[in-house]
């Protein structure tokens, strides 16, 4: 058998496996995945195939999208290891048989006793890697078997797939829009499509290109790094500095003690209240919020980080936190930074780093000027960009409800269609041209340029020769007959790579880490040509082309298939 990935390892030392069809992959992440987990008609049409006789006709079907979300010219593949999970482990339940049975009282017994017997040992599943930037029409995915097996995976597929595949191109536009520097932190959590919805949002916003989530859960799966700050609920639960017992503070170092932290606070906020270059800036802050960071701050002398916008940022949120964090430094201690979760950000987070860089000065405190800025509220790659175009001085973004419900688009339309049925090619015909299916099991390859960018996908069928680097190679648009163009590429990429060999006997690709993924889609789009990422009006990236042979073969079939009308 092929070697098990890292991650099929750790699992099996964990005992979270079943052996699959090549080798052992754990189950799928959440239980609710199971062979049910699909529409009725899938199973309406195995039985139909079944009763047929042509249940165990070899399958081919292409999973692939047709447009690009959010208005943009890319996607970002993802749900990969969740669909190879999902297969590895498929196997219906005695249960599960029996619920079937009742759900279609008038199917026969033989059938049941079929679906007993079935699993993914006997199906291929070709795909590009996950984290890839993909583009529509190519099949993300290939998966041949028998037809009345495959045809039970498309709705788990799809479902492993979709929002997964949105969710990631989501978080890498939050990304690009943001810039490379920033600090993004996923906070989506309570805001998602249910539990599921917020693991997922979590797992693959981090693949994305986000540093870390909010989600606990997420990051014991997953291995995210989990990051946070505190809400509002801290600050307005204090009522004043007396509340605070126990005042006192060992230094970083352990060298000293302070018995009274509570007091150096009170005096370094004295002392900003005088201070030359702040003075009129402020008058009174408000003492319960300077209690609820003071305590905050004996809870965690290591990583204080304050919510400064409870009552007024500028007038008591942002001094309250300097007087805290001075108090920390002659501790020994960094303090961390401040979150803005309100009003203006732009204009709140330069005052914020004017207040910061006057503190440097005026208490010589170096570094203090550069103290974090963390900004969060209803976020998303719009309000980003106006931050970017006004200038502010955030230097992490906490994002919720815009990134983890896709809320600029609801689903990414990706499709499951029939190519080839036992070696005979298969198409979909449609009045609307960009519905109609390319047929045959294909071959698709990345054609890279001069500068290093990627040029066109192109798809051949699967015993043509491979385009070689350096040899011209006609790529024609697959149905508009006018538009083709001669390539001659300086690196070839075979795009699709065997995930599950079933019976074949290809060499089973590993399935990378979280991690891996994640660095391949930020390498992806750092290698594309930057006017197909830009938010407003990108240039598509070239339309998907075939070879001369398959374009041939698909007019063909068309030909073929559609009838001749008549008219009288
Ligand atoms: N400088 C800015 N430019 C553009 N959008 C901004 C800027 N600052 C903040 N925003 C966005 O404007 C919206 C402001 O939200 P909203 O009108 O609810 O006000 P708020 O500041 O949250 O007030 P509240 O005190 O009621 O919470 C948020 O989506 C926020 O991300
Ligand atoms: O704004 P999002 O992008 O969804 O990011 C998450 C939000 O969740 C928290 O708010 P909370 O649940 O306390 O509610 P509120 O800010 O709406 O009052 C946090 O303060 C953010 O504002
Ligand atoms: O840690 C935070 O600041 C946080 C977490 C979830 C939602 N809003 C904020
Ligand atoms: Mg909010």
């Amino acid at each position: 058998p092929p070697p098990l990935g890292k991650m099929a390892a750790a699992a099996l030392a964990n005992g979270d496996v079943r052996a699959g069809g090549g080798g052992a992959v754990p189950r799928p992440t959440n239980p609710m995945v199971t062979p049910l987990l699909t529409d009725l008609y899938q199973f309406s049409m195995a039985y139909a195939y079944w009763k047929a006789g042509k249940h165990l006709d070899r399958a081919v079907f292409d999973l692939y999208f047709r447009k690009s979300p959010f208005a943009g010219e890319f996607t970002v593949f993802g749900g990969l290891e969740e669909c190879i999970r999902f297969i590895a482990n498929f196997k219906f339940k005695e249960e599960e048989i029996n619920f079937l049975r009742t759900a279609l009282p008038t199917c026969e017994d033989g059938f049941f006793e079929y679906l007993s017997s079935i699993d993914c040992s006997d199906v291929e599943v070709y795909a590009i890697p996950e984290g890839s930037a993909v583009f529509p029409k190519v099949p993300l995915m290939i998966i041949e078997g028998p037809v009345a097996v495959v045809q039970l995976l498309e709705t788990p597929f799809l479902s492993l797939v979709n929002y997964a595949s949105l969710v990631t191109t989501n978080a890498a536009r939050h990304r690009l829009v943001a810039g490379k520097p920033k600090n993004l932190l996923e906070f989506g959590l309570r805001r998602a499509q249910g539990p599921d919805g917020g693991i997922s949002a979590s797992r693959y916003s981090y693949m994305g290109g986000f540093d870390a989530t909010s989600n606990v859960a997420a990051g014991r799966l997953f291995g995210i790094p989990i990051r946070g700050t505190h809400s509002h609920a801290f600050v307005s639960s204090f009522l004043g500095l007396d509340e605070i017992i126990d005042k006192a503070l060992s230094s970083s170092d352990g060298s000293n003690k302070c018995e009274d932290f509570v007091s150096l606070v009170e005096n370094w906020l004295v002392k900003i209240q005088g201070a030359s270059s702040l003075r009129g800036s402020f008058g009174e802050t408000n003492q319960s919020e300077l209690a609820a960071f003071t305590s905050y701050a004996l809870a965690f002398p290591n990583s204080f980080l304050a919510l400064v916008d409870t009552y007024d940022v500028m007038r008591s949120g942002v001094p309250n936190f300097c007087a805290v964090a001075l108090a920390l430094n002659d501790m020994g201690y960094k303090a961390v930074g401040i979150r803005l979760d309100s009003g203006d950000l732009a204009y709140l987070s330069i005052e914020t780093r004017k207040f910061f860089c006057a503190i440097e000065k005026e208490f010589g405190v170096v570094g203090f000027g550069k103290t974090n800025i963390t900004a969060s509220n209803d976020l998303n790659e719009e309000t980003i960009d106006a931050l970017n175009k006004q200038g502010h001085e955030v230097d992490s973004f906490g994002i919720g409800t815009y990134l983890v419900t896709c809320y600029a688009q609801a689903a990414l339309g990706c499709v499951f269609k029939l190519v080839e049925i036992n070696k005979q090619p298969r198409i979909k015909l449609s009045e609307d041209v960009t519905k109609v299916s390319i047929p045959c099991k294909k071959r698709c390859y990345r054609l890279y340029g001069k500068e290093g960018y990627p040029l066109v996908d192109i798809m051949t069928g699967q015993d043509e020769p491979s385009p070689k680097v350096g040899e011209r190679i006609l790529c024609r648009h697959p149905f508009i007959e006018s538009k083709r163009a001669h390539v001659v590429p300086q690196h070839v990429e075979e795009l699709l790579k065997c995930y599950w060999p079933g019976n074949s006997s290809v060499q089973r690709e590993e399935l990378p880490s979280l991690n891996e993924n994640r660095s391949r889609c930020m390498r992806q789009l750092e290698r594309m040509r930057p006017d197909h990422l830009r938010k407003l009006n990108p240039t598509p990236y070239k339309q998907v082309s075939v070879s001369a042979q398959l374009y041939d073969f698909i007019h063909f079939l068309w030909l073929n298939e559609a009838p001749v009308g008549e008219l009288r």
